[in-house]
């Protein structure tokens, strides 16, 4: 079944890294560049001490061979034992790099992703930022952990390995050459299908992991469509297609290793016959086949060696650009005036929205919404289905800016506030009211993080959930599940509302307060909200026209203009929709 949930599937690793990307990379990663200059020179001793080990072989087989004393023995001793400590040490200095510079770009894109624009939260699945977050960086990270020194130490053992074998007998360079370069040249041609097939595969893998993702995240959607089967057809589809490439590359690799280890062999048995010839006419010593043999080994492992940092750092590269990407988006303006937020005199107005315009890309939502709410007073806001009244709320929030017109609140124009001061002042309860994973006690201090457990207890008692507390071991430290799933929906409500409590906010924004509770809650919510409205300003978005009739004003919305505005009575008495809903819900 096609993807019937309507998001794009994830970005997916690219074939090659995009131009410009090691540029990029090299900039980011230059903060690290004494440490890693530490690793080079390392790196480069010991490549040296091992490419000087065949040399040392060569001379103790052939002082042995002559007799006498045999210093260097404890030459190639201390030398390999040098190599394998330089080594260690390497190795730990890369990976300390590599984790400082991975953990500097988690806090980098950590800090941007929770800062971005809210329409681009809206625009991109949710999956698509925790990739770049968990997958991506460690992608990156082993450009330098393995990639980049991998392929750096394969070309310096390889550029040694040929000089010193030139140097040791070129005639048996030269058939040497012969061999390597077939079989290097096989392994080149099904080294490019590898890659592919292994793009490919890696592609499927996120295609399968997203389908995952969207339909573990609807699941309750999944079930009560009875799409169980679909859904996990459509999942099980990514998998048998990763599936068969990974088949795929099993196949290619099944004559990659038959082509390298014919080629090795061949090369090293051409190399034993003739070098055993050589030796025989007095050509060459015995200690020096043994040594050229060995630089044999060194000259052909740092070809596949070379070949898979080469496609990590591709890989890595690929990463890494989407990475960037993310840390170029423009995040949501801070700084700004912190001073008009303070309390605004009763009576004053609090809310001014004049004249707005807001489109959501090309679709006009408000065209010209302007009213007032005095301080201390509430207002409601009423009208059918998709009217705008939930992005009235977005924009009093600072979430976008108008298109045209102003929205002054707290006696500030929100585009010169500073969001975050402005923001402590106002309470925002979203439709749903949706619970943060965590405890209980971390779901009521998002907003108070100074809050006392005394003052958990109160505000919970306020709204009618001290039985919740009451009734679990846990207390406050009760884990309320993915996204509050182990409350009910109007538990969850009264937890928002406990929230706004604690916060002792200026403003006080909800978006259909009262959507999920039933009769008796509602009567104690709206004891509740009296006592939390007393003295401050009061937004309401409802579709119950019984949580507004009490309001100061009531703003009717319809199709993105303010139809009227005025008290229930009011509006019932001039205002035919307005009379529509009342009589609907059975209050005229
Ligand atoms: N992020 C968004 N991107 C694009 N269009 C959006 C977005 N959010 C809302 N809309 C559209 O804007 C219009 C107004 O939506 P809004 O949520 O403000 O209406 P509402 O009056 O609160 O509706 P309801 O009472 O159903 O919650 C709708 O047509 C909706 O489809």
């Amino acid at each position: 079944m096609a993807d019937n949930h309507g998001s794009p599937p994830p970005q997916h690793p690219r074939p090659m890294a995009p131009k410009g990307a090691f540029r990029d990379f090299l900039a980011a990663v230059a903060p690290h560049r004494p440490a890693l200059v530490v690793v080079a020179v390392l790196s480069l001793t010991a490549t040296v001490f091992g490419v000087a080990q065949p040399l040392m072989m060569q001379r103790m087989i052939d002082a042995t061979s002559r007799g006498g004393d045999n210093p260097w023995v404890w030459w190639l001793v201390g030398v390999t034992v040098a190599e394998a400590l330089l080594r260690g040490a390497q190795s730990y200095m890369l990976q300390r790099t590599g984790e400082a510079f991975i953990g500097g770009l988690r806090r980098s894109l950590i800090a941007r992703l929770l800062r971005l624009p809210m329409r681009d939260y809206a625009a991109t699945p949710k999956g698509e930022w925790i990739s770049r977050l968990g997958s991506d960086t460690g992608q990156v990270r082993t450009i330098v952990t393995s990639g980049l020194f991998e392929l750096v130490s394969a070309v310096l053992m390889f550029g040694a390995a040929i000089v010193l074998m030139v140097s040791l007998d070129p005639l048996l360079f030269a058939l040497t050459l012969a061999g390597v370069v077939l079989g290097g040249a096989g392994v080149t041609v099904m080294g490019a299908r590898m890659r592919r097939t292994s793009e490919v595969t890696q592609a499927e893998v996120a295609r399968m992991t997203s389908a995952a993702d969207r339909a573990l995240s609807s699941i309750v959607l999944v079930r009560s469509s009875a799409a169980t089967r679909e859904q996990a057809e459509n999942v099980a589809g990514f998998a048998r297609r990763a599936e068969a490439s990974g088949i795929e590359m099993a196949r290619i690799q099944a004559w990659v290793q038959p082509i390298m280890s014919l080629s090795i062999q061949g090369a090293f048995l051409v190399v034993l016959a003739v070098g055993g010839l050589r030796v025989a006419q007095g050509a060459m010593t015995v200690g020096e086949l043994m040594a050229f043999i060995m630089y044999l080994f060194l000259l052909v492992m740092p070809v596949t060696q070379a070949m898979g940092a080469y496609t990590q750092i591709q890989l890595g590269l690929a990463s890494y650009d989407r990475i960037r990407r993310v840390l170029e988006r423009p995040v949501e303006r801070s700084g700004g005036s912190t001073e008009a937020t303070g309390p605004v005199r009763p009576g004053e107005p609090a809310v001014v929205v004049e004249d707005v315009h807001f489109r959501y890309g090309e679709n006009p939502v408000l065209r010209g919404v302007s009213f007032t709410v005095p301080a201390g007073s509430r207002t409601a806001i009423v009208g059918p289905s998709g009217a705008g009244k939930s992005t009235v709320l977005s924009l009093l929030e600072g979430f976008a800016d108008p298109d045209e017109g102003t929205v002054r609140c707290l006696g500030q124009d929100l585009r010169e506030a500073d969001l975050e001061a402005y923001r402590r002042r106002v309470a925002y309860v979203e439709q749903g009211a949706p619970a943060l994973g965590g405890t209980l006690a971390e779901n009521l201090r998002i907003a108070a993080p100074g809050a006392t457990d005394e003052d958990l207890h109160r505000v919970l008692a306020a709204v009618g959930l001290e039985d919740l507390v009451a009734r679990q071991d846990a207390g406050l430290e009760l884990e309320l599940g993915d996204h509050g799933a182990v409350l009910s929906g109007g538990e969850r409500q009264r937890l928002a509302w406990a929230r706004v409590l604690l916060q002792d906010p200026r403003l006080l924004l909800f978006d259909e307060p009262t959507a999920s509770v039933d009769a008796t809650t509602e009567t104690l919510l709206g004891e509740a909200l009296d006592e939390m409205a007393r003295g401050r300003t009061t937004l309401i978005v409802a579709h119950r026209l019984s949580t507004v009739v009490t309001a100061d004003q009531i703003v009717v919305l319809d199709g993105g203009r303010v139809l009227d505005a005025g008290t229930h009575d009011e509006l019932v008495g001039r205002c035919t929709l307005y009379r529509d809903f009342a009589t609907h819900q059975l209050l005229v």
